[in-house]
């Protein structure tokens, strides 16, 4: 691993990027600590590739700045301290697997040895294959090689495990929870909140371009405090339900068949359904997991809840 003069493996202050009338990013600030895993986690048009592409130097800033290790991302990448694996990084057909690795590290000033990229990234037995015979998810792992191939100590990872099935996503995690064991930097964006909860010991929540909560999965959950409560409501109808409570930060699903309310004050909730209710039955309330959360940050109208 480099000796870094700064405490970010990533800073970006102010980041704004817009494709005409679309503000993709819109005001972001992260700083990220060398050796911290943070997943970057939003909905379908959030900002992340966005942020991705900006942290890789793929594309440039409107506003704000970027620092990778205190460089500028392209002196980063050139200087071998990033690995990145995008959704659509290009594969040359005609290579095997091998030589696709070999190529890459051919570029590269400090390139680990091929046979352990191979080995590091759990692809050995694909060395001989071409890029044309590969599943999906199988190009996902050599895409993830490839990132490895600088021995980078930052890899950003825009939505990696996309096409692979359950036991080769927990295969890619494995391998990357071996890589990251020395301290190394990690970036990935996802829809997965399981992957995220699972992974990251850090969760930014991107909404319409900006950060609307940043902590661990378990912060981001005490944050919400999200409680399900779900009841047979016999003597209510679904406007008086949603009258009672439909208030800010409280969804009302159902009718009083099987009613189910998301809030963030589940005692509140049940102290006013037994008084306006008194044949409610069936009651149940459940705790938060990260979609909940996800599903309340995201859809909360209003600021931020860092
Ligand atoms: N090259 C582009 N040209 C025009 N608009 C773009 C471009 N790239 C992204 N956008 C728009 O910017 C916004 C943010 O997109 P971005 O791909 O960063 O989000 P995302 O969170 O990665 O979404 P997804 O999960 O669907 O990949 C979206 O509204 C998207 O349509």
């Amino acid at each position: 691993m480099t000796e870094h003069p700064t405490p970010h493996a990533v800073r970006l202050a102010g980041l704004r990027k817009s494709y005409g009338d679309t503000l993709a990013v819109d005001g972001v600030d992260l700083e990220i600590a060398p050796g911290e895993i943070v997943a970057l986690l939003g909905p379908n048009g959030a900002g992340k590739s966005t942020t991705v592409e900006l942290i890789l130097g793929l594309s440039r800033p409107d506003a704000g700045t970027v620092a990778v290790f205190g460089r500028t991302p392209r002196e980063a990448v050139d200087d071998g301290l990033v690995g990145a694996m995008l959704q659509d990084g290009a594969m040359l057909e005609d290579a095997t697997v091998g030589e696709l690795v070999a190529l890459f590290a051919s570029v590269h000033r400090h390139p680990l040895p091929v046979a352990d990229v191979l080995e590091r990234a759990g692809i050995a037995d694909l060395a001989c294959r071409r890029a044309t015979e590969l599943s999906g998810g199988q190009t996902q792992r050599v895409r993830f090689a490839l990132a490895l191939v600088p021995d980078p100590d930052l890899v950003v990872l825009d939505e990696p495990t996309v096409a692979m099935d359950v036991a080769t996503r927990r295969e890619f995690w494995a391998a990357m929870r071996r890589f990251v064991a020395a301290g190394r930097t990690v970036l990935f964006a996802t829809h997965y909140l399981d992957e995220a909860d699972g992974f990251a010991d850090r969760i930014v929540l991107l909404r319409d371009g900006r950060i609307v909560a940043d902590g661990t999965p378990r912060h981001i959950k005490s944050i919400v405090a999200v409680r399900t409560v779900r009841a047979t409501v016999p003597d209510l109808s679904a406007d008086a339900l949603r009258a009672l409570f439909g208030t800010d930060g409280v969804t009302v699903d159902g009718d009083g068949g099987g009613v189910r309310i998301r809030t963030n004050d589940g005692d509140g909730v049940l102290r006013t359904l037994l008084a306006h209710s008194p044949e409610a039955h069936d009651i149940e309330v459940t705790g938060a997991d990260l979609e909940e959360a996800f599903l309340s940050l995201t859809t909360r109208t209003g600021g931020s809840v860092r």
